[in-house]
């Protein structure tokens, strides 16, 4: 987006995508801190790779950020006026019982998409992720990849300020991690804010802008991922990488 009549700084920002920040945010339940307290912000270009063992805390950040938690405590903001439009892609899709296009459909309703333009939209995003035949097959018949590809173009439809996605490729085979790969780089080019869980080194290694490492519910080191790859940090970190067992 670019126009005469605004400032070259402004533009920059408005082409930025949104900045998201965490100010000492923990989650806790039952008594037990699950998350946090932790503070960082991703305001640079990413994609954010979200790294660190099991139980580090991964999903629980995604899903504070996403706002399907409540933080116990501290305060999550974004940058604007208002929170920006944000999907989320998990590593098993929840869709509905209903066909794929009504999924699409569902999802532009939901997200105040006016009616007339919502079929237009739902069948662009079908066709991108190459689900054009499958557009009044019920979601549930489809295979893994397909629902995780729907999933995708559930989200491309809704065009997001912001994507998360939780281990997205983690039951897909070869084939289909790598379209999964290309549709992430390809909202990335866009000027989505990707943030996503790998377990995956390789993979974070091919996607990664910065990494943010978790281990024990806290940012143990968020930096970018050439410095994360090559020389880390944290100890955890180095650990991690040496695929020592980290706390
Ligand atoms: N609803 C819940 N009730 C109780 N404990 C929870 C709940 N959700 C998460 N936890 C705990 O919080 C910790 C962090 O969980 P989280 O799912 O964020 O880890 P993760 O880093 O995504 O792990 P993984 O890589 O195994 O998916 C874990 O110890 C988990 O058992």
């Amino acid at each position: 987006m670019t126009s005469l009549n605004v400032p070259v700084n402004r533009q920059i920002e408005l082409n930025a995508p949104p900045s998201l920040r965490f100010d000492n945010v923990e989650f806790n339940l039952l008594g037990h801190q699950l998350f946090g307290p932790c503070s960082f912000t991703l305001d640079g270009p990413g994609p954010t790779l979200v790294m660190g063992p099991n139980g580090a805390g991964k999903s629980l950040m995604l899903r504070l950020a996403h706002g399907l938690l409540a933080a116990t405590e501290g305060v999550i903001t974004w940058s604007g006026d208002k929170k920006p439009r944000q999907a989320m892609v998990f590593q098993t899709p929840v869709l509905l019982r209903r066909s794929a296009l009504a999924n699409l459909t569902h999802a532009l309703a939901v997200n105040n998409i006016p009616r007339k333009r919502r079929a237009e939209l739902a069948r662009e995003a079908l066709a991108r992720f190459g689900l054009s035949a499958c557009a009044d097959t019920p979601a549930r018949v489809l295979s893994g990849g397909e629902k995780q590809r729907l999933a995708l173009a559930r989200a491309w439809a809704l065009s997001p300020s912001v994507l998360f996605l939780d281990e997205p490729t983690s039951a897909l085979d070869p084939a289909a991690i790598k379209d999964v790969e290309a549709a992430v780089q390809e909202f990335h080019e866009r000027g989505t804010r990707i943030v996503m869980t790998t377990h995956d080194l390789h993979q974070a290694k091919r996607l990664a802008g910065d990494v943010l490492f978790l281990a024990g519910g806290k940012v143990q080191e968020h930096t970018p991922a050439n410095v994360f790859f090559n020389a880390p940090v944290s100890r955890q970190a180095q650990a991690f990488l040496s695929g020592e067992l980290v706390a």
